[in-house]
């Protein structure tokens, strides 16, 4: 590939209560809306958002969201769509509810609207969802013509969510820098379909200083349900920039590591997709040869937003090292995003990666307790 290639979507759209003016933005984009939401997200934000619309003249016809972003689950959703004769849909939630509405409107060919209800992860703005089996399994990427149409953030909503969805983002956000700097670096293609430009990279480098900046103060804002600018700055930067960085910057190690991890079964399939890809993060860096103090930077950072940084953490402590060997098998396979590493890796070398990570971390947490 030698273009270079840069996507977004239509329009960003954050602040406080915006749920409640769905209708005003969605007006004039069609006139039946699909709402794919999940039963706890549709009392949270779900029906406000079909009030809204109503109130506007468009007809919304809810969509129980059955909790995994499958190819049955979008099979099913898209018939119930066909049925209704919709023209819009809406995902509202999280990262997986998102993702099943992309895939449902790029089926229906409609206008794709994305109300986040959390801030924990950057796939509303891509033109991507990540497709899992019905167990929960990492099965592929897909690609879509466009990127959503709209995108809704309500950070009135997002402190009301619990603080490890925000804290989840951060991890997914952090990773953004860390994987496009390795793309950048192999001139490896992006997600987007070229190689990166400079704009994902200024995008990319942008959304790992507010991270730093403002990260535990947005944080601590969750803990206390309140919007304060520091958790708008990290919304935007877990949400928009990340969005924008990943995408049109490209994924390396971090995240080929975590989908490493859903091969596994037992507790670490209730972790969160950013906590796999902060020990996913810890395990690019130690590959790439980063110097003690950086990993450090790193791994504080973390601790600081009680996300996981060594194997027990993530609730692998008494996995067996075999098990280990088919995560970094699983990382490294064809297709994997750990070819975009700018030297070749193998499986061997990221089990390696995974056990100096836990390592490193665990070094660094006796040295504060001295
Ligand atoms: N397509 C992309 O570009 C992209 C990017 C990053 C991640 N992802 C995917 O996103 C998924 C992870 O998403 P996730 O971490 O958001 O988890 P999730 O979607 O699996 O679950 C979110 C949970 O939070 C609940 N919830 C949502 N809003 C809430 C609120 N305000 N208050 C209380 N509870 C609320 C939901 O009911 C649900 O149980 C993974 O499948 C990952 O692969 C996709
Ligand atoms: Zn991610």
């Amino acid at each position: 590939m030698t273009e270079r290639v840069f996507i977004s979507p239509g329009k960003y759209v954050q602040g406080k209560n915006v749920v409640d003016k769905t209708g005003e933005y969605v007006k004039g984009l069609g006139s039946v809306a699909l709402v794919i939401a999940d039963d706890i997200v549709w009392d949270i934000a779900g029906s406000r958002v079909a009030n809204s619309l109503e109130q506007s003249g468009i007809a919304a016809v809810k969509a129980e969201f059955g909790g995994e972003a499958s190819r049955s689950e979008i099979e099913r959703l898209a018939e119930q769509g066909k049925g209704s004769n919709v023209d819009i849909v809406i995902g509202v939630g999280g990262g997986k509810t998102l993702d099943t509405a992309k895939a449902v409107n790029d089926r229906l060919n409609g206008v794709c609207v994305i109300v986040p209800t959390t801030a924990s992860t950057d796939a509303p703005t891509s033109a991507l969802s990540v497709i899992y089996s019905d167990t929960g399994e990492f099965e592929s990427y897909a690609f879509y013509r466009k990127n959503p149409d709209l995108i809704l953030v309500d950070t009135k909503v997002i402190a009301g969510a619990p603080p490890l969805f925000l804290a989840s983002g951060i991890a997914d956000a952090l990773a953004t820098w860390i994987e496009a700097r390795a793309v950048i670096e192999a001139r490896a293609t992006t997600m987007a379909g070229g190689l990166p430009t400079l704009a994902a990279e200024a995008i990319a480098k942008k959304c790992e200083e507010v991270l730093f900046d403002y990260g535990v103060l947005a944080y601590e804002s969750v803990k206390r349900k309140v919007v304060t600018p520091a958790l708008e700055a990290v919304v935007e930067a877990n949400t928009l920039l990340s969005g924008l960085g990943f995408e049109s910057g490209g994924l390396a190690g971090a995240h080929a590591v975590h989908n490493g991890f859903t091969v596994l079964e037992g507790e670490i399939h209730h972790m969160t997709h950013g906590q796999k890809v902060a020990f996913g993060t810890l395990v690019q860096l130690a590959l790439e040869q980063r110097p003690l103090h950086e990993i450090e930077q790193y791994i504080d950072f973390y601790l600081q937003l009680d996300l996981p940084v060594t194997l027990e953490d993530l609730k692998l402590k008494d996995t067996p090292v075999e098990d280990l060997f088919r995560v970094a098998q699983a990382a490294t396979k064809e297709g994997e995003t750990a070819a975009n590493l700018p030297f070749k890796v193998t499986a061997d070398d990221v089990l390696d990666a995974i056990l100096a990570a836990d390592q490193y971390s665990k070094a660094y947490k006796a040295k504060l307790s001295l």
